[in-house]
């Protein structure tokens, strides 16, 4: 179990759209930089410019855009010295169950985060997959939604907890409860949060499940691999109007209008 925090913030958060901008703090976001509507390679040169530059690849009928986000492996700093390797791992996320919040006349959502983890020498990248099988997008059926939520690092300090014991313990480098994030990632996107990110466990919103291939570096030994922190309510993201979030007009932008 993990430790839970003597203290915590009452911070309600509104989440933000995930964009590359808004979430560079934290790690990733991993976005397409092309239009849908574009369908045939097209040179780069008549591109907008992006970093970094595609080239043409695969005869000329791929657009490569490389490196998009960083593997970093820093277990060489861990204190047991283990090696480690690189892991692909199948997440299945189930849809969160929400906690309906009545708002005045406005029946509202909104999700408790009570607990944030952070892999203290690797980044991890969430890449949802087996989207396009069974969603018919915009003929009724939901486009997969999730909730990446991340905490700055309070580096230095310390927090006090309480294990499973009841034993206090301490939690070094602990999670800014007051500064946590929120965003909205939808299907077409991927994150990487950074090496030592605090971050919720994945939350997928609406009513399917999605599937993520997860990249990372692991070591084997428990602590190196994984820190938890638990807490108590407080911390809440307001989701607005029930069933709202992943309406099509509340889609961010994420392409240039025109290329
Ligand atoms: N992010 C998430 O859902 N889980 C992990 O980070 C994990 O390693 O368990």
């Amino acid at each position: 179990m993990a430790p839970i925090l003597t203290t915590n913030p009452t911070v309600t958060l509104t989440p933000e759209p995930l964009t590359p901008a808004n979430f560079a703090q934290f790690g990733t976001a991993v976005v397409s930089p092309l239009p849908r509507e574009l369908n045939v390679a097209t040179a780069p040169s008549s591109l907008p410019s992006h970093n970094p530059t595609p080239v043409l690849a695969n005869q000329n009928s791929a657009l490569k855009y490389s490196p998009i986000s960083p593997l970093l492996d820093r277990y060489n700093g861990s204190p047991s010295g283990q090696p480690s390797e690189a892991r692909m791992t199948m997440f299945c996320c189930f849809p969160r169950k929400l906690r309906s919040v009545q708002s005045g006349q406005l029946e509202k959502e909104a999700f408790d985060v009570r607990i944030l983890e952070r892999h203290p020498f690797t980044n991890q990248t969430f890449i949802p997959v087996d989207l396009s099988a069974h969603s018919k997008v915009g003929e009724g059926e939901e486009e997969p939604l999730f909730l990446v939520v991340v905490a700055p690092t309070l580096k230095g300090q310390t927090a006090t907890a309480k294990n499973e014991k009841g034993e206090t313990v301490s939690i070094q480098d602990p999670p800014d409860l007051k500064n946590v994030k929120a965003f909205v990632a939808r299907g077409g996107q991927a994150v990487t949060y950074g090496v030592g990110t605090w971050h919720a466990p994945m939350v997928v919103l609406g009513k399917r499940r999605v599937d993520f291939v997860v990249v990372q570096f692991v070591n084997g030994v428990g602590d190196e691999d994984c820190q938890e922190a638990a807490f108590g309510e407080g911390v809440v993201v307001d989701l607005g109007k029930k069933g709202q979030l992943g309406r099509v007009e509340n889609q961010p932008r994420l392409w240039p209008a025109k290329l």
